[in-house]
């Protein structure tokens, strides 16, 4: 008999290696990637974007809000798993974005009434939009300010939504507990914020630069 405690694991490295590989974007998305390189606003790592449609798949999303389009990466991924007549509302303060992002939408044919791109700080647009309304909502702007979008998502998530923040180790500092800059220190509150709300069922995966991912209780 074999005992699977002694097996040789393979390093954090090598999977990560192989879930990155093991992702084919089509022409579209690798469009919207080299606009975002152009642009020099980083889009989300391939294994992340497949994590997204995965998560938008399994909640069924028809509604969701994005806090960071960028050039759409993430935007084409969430709407490749979304329901048909699902709708992306995304947020972002830099209008070049927007039209790059469009481009990206348009490059997959995306109809335009399944995206409402919002040229906005999201400081001032989440607080607008309403209560238990969205099935998804991904994080993925200045980690700085994640403490305030965490607990916009967490408020305007449905019973059984799920909120996913993008970049929860702050580059990889998060876990160090040296580091105590203003960035890190926004990235654990943020953690603490979601760790602390009987309603989430948090989990941390260990793609791009983290994945943080919680689930709403859907008895609220
Ligand atoms: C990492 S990029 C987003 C990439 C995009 N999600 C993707 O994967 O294609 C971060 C985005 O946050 C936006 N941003 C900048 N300042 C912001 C702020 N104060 N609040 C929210 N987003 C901001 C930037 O314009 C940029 O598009």
């Amino acid at each position: 008999m074999t005992d699977s405690r002694a097996r040789t694991q393979p390093t954090a490295a090598a999977v990560l290696a192989y879930a990155e590989s093991a992702i084919v974007e089509d022409d579209a998305l690798l469009a919207a990637r080299e606009r975002a390189e152009e642009l020099g606003a980083p889009a989300i790592a391939p294994s992340v974007g497949a994590l997204l449609s995965l998560l938008a798949r399994a909640t069924d999303a028809r509604a969701v809000v994005e806090v960071g389009t960028g050039a759409g990466v993430s935007g084409l991924w969430l709407l490749n798993g979304m329901s048909e007549s699902g709708v992306l509302t995304t947020i972002d303060p830099e209008s070049e974005y927007h039209r790059a992002a469009r481009e990206s939408f348009g490059g997959a044919d995306v109809a335009p009434g399944r995206t409402r791109l919002i040229n906005g700080t999201p400081r001032d647009v989440l607080p607008r939009l309403a209560d238990d309304s969205y099935d998804l909502v991904f994080i993925d702007g200045p980690v700085i300010n994640h403490p305030r979008f965490v607990t916009e998502a967490i408020r305007i998530l449905r019973p059984g939504g799920i909120v996913v923040v993008h970049n929860a180790t702050a580059d990889g500092t998060v876990g160090d507990p040296e580091s105590n800059d203003p960035v890190t220190v926004a990235a654990r509150e943020a953690a603490l914020i979601i760790a602390d709300d009987d309603r989430l069922l948090p989990v941390l995966i260990p793609l791009g630069s983290g994945v943080l991912a919680a689930a709403k209780s859907r008895e609220t």
